[in-house]
């Protein structure tokens, strides 16, 4: 073995161990879940055809993410974007071990969600009232218990139930939210029968501070297997807020392709943590997420391509068409140069 060979292999070898002492043996095995198809899509103003949509699932499909929001079934006419969530969720091609589940916010969505074949569905509270009154038109109290029926008729029916918190940190209407509140819902959410609760950082306006904070409280009522974290990247702030999660043992990661994302009923909301930039940065920390970078990179070109902006993911800005292969993306995230 030569010098470079040998101080390369070392290098790879104390970034594992680092890794290993810092999140745990399996910080390996990090979840990533993608809402590009969702909360990516559902605050763009152009309607993206149904056979778009379909084309970008199955190109995340393709570059290996398991997990895919898909749709939401929400009323059309609070978000037009989101109205051909049957068309999507009918014509999609399911792919042997992926997840694609869909979010609702009352027993109306959920009946017409049914129709598709789904398997896992997503509801929204959120830890503050002005949010709560804006995007669902009803109190937190009055959402949870539509969500209860949601969850009780889903359990019934033996789907798999994940519950959001919104507004985490701050809220675009009321200011800063009490991380108290968030764990009160967060506790809700667990004993109505949700595996999963994801914390959302609605307006991204955490820092790794407030969110350490925040996640403090969270945790004495959930265990961190239970959480996921969904940052926005409005500030900035969402890798540095998800290094501070993970050091909590949290595993799983909510992430947009391309950056895309915001609530239409979020004022000031700008989209979610890139998924790119989030497989980049675990490749970084020595975490193999199985994902094909070159691949993700194209699924969000694609997109915005056809949405006619510019990428917000900062690394497939950086890489863009000058690596074909997988390998040596990763080298240049592991700094194995
Ligand atoms: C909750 C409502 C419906 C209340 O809205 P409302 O106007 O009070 O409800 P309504 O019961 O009076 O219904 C109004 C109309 O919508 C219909 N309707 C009612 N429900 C449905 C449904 N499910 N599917 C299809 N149609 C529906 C209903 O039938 C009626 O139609 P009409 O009789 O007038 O013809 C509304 O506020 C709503 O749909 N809100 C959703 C807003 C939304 O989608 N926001 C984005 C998702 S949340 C998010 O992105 C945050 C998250 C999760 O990513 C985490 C984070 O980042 O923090």
């Amino acid at each position: 073995m030569n010098k470079i060979t040998r101080s390369t292999t070392t290098k790879s070898k104390l970034m594992r161990n680092l890794i290993q002492r810092r999140f745990g043996a399996k910080a390996s095995q990090i979840r990533i879940y993608e809402v590009g198809p969702r909360d990516g899509l559902q605050n763009e103003s152009k309607f993206v055809p149904t056979d778009i949509k379909i084309e970008l699932i199955n190109k995340l499909v393709a570059a290996g993410l398991k997990d895919i929001e898909s749709a939401s079934f929400v009323s059309p006419k609070w978000v037009k974007q989101m109205s051909d969530g049957v068309d999507v969720m009918k014509n999609l091609k399911r792919a042997p071990g992926v997840n694609y589940p869909v979010l609702m916010p009352n027993l109306k969505g959920y009946e017409i969600a049914k129709q598709c074949n789904i398997e896992e569905v997503a509801i929204f509270p959120a830890a503050s009232e002005g949010f709560s009154q804006k995007n669902l038109n009803c109190s937190v109290e009055e959402s949870l218990a539509r969500f209860k029926l949601v969850v009780d008729q889903a359990l019934t029916d033996g789907l798999r139930v994940r519950g959001y918190v919104s507004c985490i940190v701050g809220c675009p209407y009321d200011g800063p939210v009490d991380p108290k509140a968030v764990a009160k819902i967060s506790e809700q959410l667990l004993t109505m029968g949700c595996y999963e609760v994801s914390l959302g950082d609605t307006i991204g306006v955490g820092t790794a501070g407030s969110v350490k904070k925040m996640l403090r409280e969270v945790l004495t009522v959930a265990k961190p297997e239970q959480i996921a974290l969904h940052f926005h990247d409005t500030y900035g702030q969402a890798l540095s807020n998800l290094l501070a999660g993970l050091e909590f043992g949290i595993k799983t990661v909510d992430s947009s392709i391309s950056g895309l994302g915001g609530c239409p009923y979020a004022r000031g909301a700008s989209g979610n943590l890139a998924t790119e930039d989030l497989v980049y940065f675990l490749y970084g920390l020595g975490v193999n997420t199985n994902i094909d970078l070159v691949k993700l990179i194209e699924a969000g070109r694609y997109i915005s391509n056809y949405l006619g902006k510019p990428t917000d993911s900062k690394v497939n800005r950086a890489l863009g068409d000058r690596f074909k292969k997988q390998e040596d993306i990763v080298k240049i995230a592991s700094c194995d140069l």
